[in-house]
């Protein structure tokens, strides 16, 4: 991380020509403000016109040069930054891809979106504020002393002086003061976000039970929360700035009253006395900003903390080995898998042993809550297994990439996410260079054609962000096209058919068990209907195989399978 916060060599070359060409603009404004005090102060006396001339060619080109020096170094130093940010952007969603969905589970949304967001952008600081600022005050110091070696050497401890004292003392006594506002600005502007995207993603729920006023009510606290850190941190930074211009006017009459005598003795032309106040007051230029550095590195350092608890985080499933996957005759099994979510927590599976092999056709079926979704989690390597194991072609899982394990499955999931794109595109998302005849017959055996045939603008029409503009059973046979279309050696699909009518969904099941020929197929359902075709069916009840055969065997056998199928059975014929 602190490498890239320093960025490549192109980055670096760019902020070092930037703090260059912020010195040179200082450099340019004191040139500006020597020359035109010495011009008016002469002008006074009357002299002829070619003895002001050199001043004001001088007046001229140091006008022109700070107006381009600053263009310069505000392009320059942006630049970098932003190339530095964009980096950051990148790197972060990098290390983020691999905790998903494990290590980012409990986390608040809204207050994710803050650190990926607005606490990187908060990082620009750093560069604009704090670093450039610093460089440019130290090259600005170095060249005022050894100027003023050669043209004033009286004035030189005293100047030093002064620029150490507002650029270096000031900060540190104003940094007690900062310590608290910048994590407090960072953390109410996270939780408004967090309250933020609550609302947004549960309009509906908030309206259906009449509590929009509430959630209004919530939102104006934590944005009160915020305007008051906020300005907290703005009257910090304006007393930062406030005793900055102290600094630089008490310097300038400090330097009046120790050349006064000098000119009252005849050491020093009059005419340079507003020359020494102006350039002394000109290259403060470079230190003003640095009283207020202190509170933009600790907003910063807040900023980076936030952004680091989330990405020192190891992921889940690491590769152990470089085993490459076989494309085709996948041996999938499990060996006694215990699995609990966190270290000191009940398991949630407990003993779990199949085994899968090309052809095989496996249901998980139990209540809800048996375990049934994390056991699919653990296939997928979102979670790796404490006890027992699961084997790929007789090899521990963990001795294969998540990435390579995952391209073995075409997934279902309960919770599919659809992106904020057209019906096309969201099926494409499994294999975007699909043959189109494959692209045709993924969506008739998902029984999409007759909904998309009615789509205003057909495979071209948006979903809205995660499918929020089509129906629950719309969505889900969108994702069953996408699986299909992966067409990977083993289906995974966990609740296919969820939110189907009854007769698109036995349309549906017919369709996936034929397609599926020789692919392994493991259907994970509540629907206990319909399962005479699985080769094995698994019951699942708290984490443990209470049942397992196949239907008729399971009916025969008149256990739980058979009681959970009468009475969904019977509830079927009442409805
Ligand atoms: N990320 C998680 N962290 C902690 N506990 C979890 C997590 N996900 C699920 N659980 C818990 O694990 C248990 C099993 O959940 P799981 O989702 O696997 O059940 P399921 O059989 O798929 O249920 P359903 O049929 O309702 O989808 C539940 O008690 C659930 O609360």
């Amino acid at each position: 991380m602190v490498k890239l916060l320093f960025g490549g060599r192109r980055t670096l070359l760019l902020a070092a020509l930037a703090c260059v060409l912020g010195s040179i603009t200082v450099y340019a404004n004191i040139g500006l403000l020597a020359a035109s005090a010495w011009l008016i102060c002469a002008a006074a006396l009357h002299p002829s016109v070619a003895e002001l001339s050199v001043a004001i060619v001088g007046v001229r080109f140091f006008g022109l040069a700070r107006a381009v020096a600053r263009y310069a170094e505000r392009y320059t130093s942006h630049d970098a930054t932003f190339r530095l940010l964009a980096d950051i952007r990148v790197w972060l969603y990098a290390r983020l891809e691999p905790l998903a969905p494990a290590r980012l589970a409990g986390l608040d949304k809204g207050d994710l979106f803050s650190r990926i967001v607005a606490d990187v952008e908060t990082l620009k600081f750093f560069y604009l504020r704090a670093v450039f600022p610093v460089v440019i005050a130290i090259l600005v110091t170095a060249a005022t002393a050894a100027l003023l070696a050669w043209l004033a050497p009286w004035l030189v401890w005293p100047v030093v002086a002064a620029y150490l004292i507002t650029g270096c003392v000031l900060p540190v006594v104003l940094s007690r003061l900062s310590r608290q506002a910048g994590q407090g600005v960072i953390g109410a502007r996270s939780r408004l976000h967090g309250v933020l995207a609550d609302s947004i993603d549960g309009l509906t729920e908030l309206a259906a039970f009449g509590q929009a006023a509430n959630q209004t009510a919530k939102i104006l606290l934590e944005n009160d929360r915020l305007t008051t850190s906020q300005e907290q941190a703005n009257r910090i930074t304006a007393a930062a700035e406030a005793a900055g211009v102290l600094g630089m006017n008490l310097t300038v009459i400090g330097a009046i009253v120790l050349a006064a005598p000098l000119v009252n003795g005849g050491q020093l032309d009059g005419v340079y006395l507003a020359v020494v106040a102006l350039a002394v007051q000109a290259g403060f230029e470079a230190i003003l900003p640095l009283p207020a550095v202190v509170y933009y590195l600790q907003e910063s350092a807040a900023a980076l903390a936030r952004i680091n608890a989330i990405t020192v985080q190891a992921p889940v499933g690491t590769a152990n080995g470089e085993t490459p996957v076989p494309a085709n005759a996948l041996q999938l099994s499990a060996d006694k898998l215990s699995f609990a979510y966190a270290p000191h927590s009940a398991p949630v599976l407990t003993d779990i042993t199949f085994c899968l092999s090309p052809g095989k056709r496996l249901a998980i079926v139990g209540a809800s809550g048996a375990g049934k979704s994390t056991l699919a989690g653990l296939l997928l390597r979102f979670w790796d297994c404490e006890q027992g194991m699961l084997r790929l072609n007789d090899c521990d899982i963990s001795a294969y990439s998540p990435e390579s394990v995952r391209q073995i499955f075409s997934v279902v999931s309960q919770d599919t996410y659809l992106f904020n794109a057209t019906v096309g595109d969201n099926i494409l998302l499994a294999k975007p260079d699909a043959d189109p005849a494959d692209f045709q017959a993924v969506i008739e055996a998902a029984m999409l054609s007759e909904f998309v045939d009615k789509l205003p603008q057909g495979l071209a029409t948006r979903t809205g962000q995660n499918g929020l503009a089509i129906s629950g059973g719309e969505r889900q046979r969108i994702a069953l096209a996408r699986a299909l279309l992966k067409n990977a050696p083993v289906w995974l699909l966990d609740e296919p058919t969820a939110g189907l009518d009854a007769q698109t969904e036995a349309a549906v099941m017919a369709h996936i068990l034929r397609a599926a020929g020789s692919r392994a197929l493991i259907l994970i359902t509540h629907r206990l209907v319909g399962l005479e075709d699985m080769d094995e069916i698994l019951v699942l009840a708290d984490g443990q195989v209470v049942e397992r055969g196949t239907a008729a065997e399971l009916l025969a056998a008149q256990g739980t399978f058979y009681q959970m199928r009468t009475l969904q059975q019977d509830l079927l014929n009442i409805s």
